[in-house]
């Protein structure tokens, strides 16, 4: 079965500028890292997790950092997830001391795979959705289910009529 991923009522959308912030204060909040020592590493959920992965592996001064790949959209229609790329087994384990970072938490089928394979990995994304906020252990930013979130890196800047001049 798939879900529709879109239309959506309404759309947030970042700059990055705000995603900038929005990661720094993730990172801020998981400075104190796993409960009995430090974060090994940070995993990135390719692509969307890699900005949001780098900014807060920079500020928590972390330098190993790997990417998994997890496919669980085709266009705009959800279907399973799958590992189309995984990071270094011997760095993993069972991902006890492991960050892993995303952009999002939407439906939280991405991060119900993650965690199935890495159950003791840390979770951690910048925004959440309701459906998908129990796979996260820390967000900052929750938006409603119907919000659709636009990334800087998949806008650019356009002319807009002014106001009194629109249909
Ligand atoms: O909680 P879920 O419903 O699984 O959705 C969240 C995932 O969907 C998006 O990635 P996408 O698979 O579109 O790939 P991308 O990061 O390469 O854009 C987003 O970056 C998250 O990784
Ligand atoms: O709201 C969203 N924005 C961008 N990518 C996404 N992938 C799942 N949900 C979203
Ligand atoms: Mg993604």
């Amino acid at each position: 079965m798939s879900t529709t991923r879109l239309p959506h009522e309404k759309g947030f959308h970042v700059s990055w500028d705000q995603l900038h912030r929005d990661a720094r204060a993730l990172a801020w909040r998981l400075d104190d890292g796993p409960a009995d020592g430090a974060w090994r590493g940070v995993v990135a959920i390719t692509r969307g997790g890699m900005a949001p992965a780098m900014i807060v592996a920079r500020e928590l001064d972390i330098r190993t950092v790997d990417t998994i790949s997890v496919k669980s959209y085709n266009h705009q229609t959800q279907a399973a997830a799958q590992v189309l790329k995984s990071p270094d087994a011997d760095l993993m384990g069972d991902g006890h001391g492991i960050l892993i970072v995303d952009d999002l938490v939407d439906s939280g089928k991405t991060l119900e795979l993650v965690r199935e394979l890495y159950p003791r990995a840390h979770c951690a994304t910048i925004y959440a959705k309701p459906k998908g906020r129990g796979m996260v252990d820390t967000f900052i930013t929750e938006v409603s289910q119907d919000t659709w979130i636009f990334f800087p890196w998949d806008m650019a800047l356009q002319y807009v009529e002014p106001y009194r001049g629109r249909d």
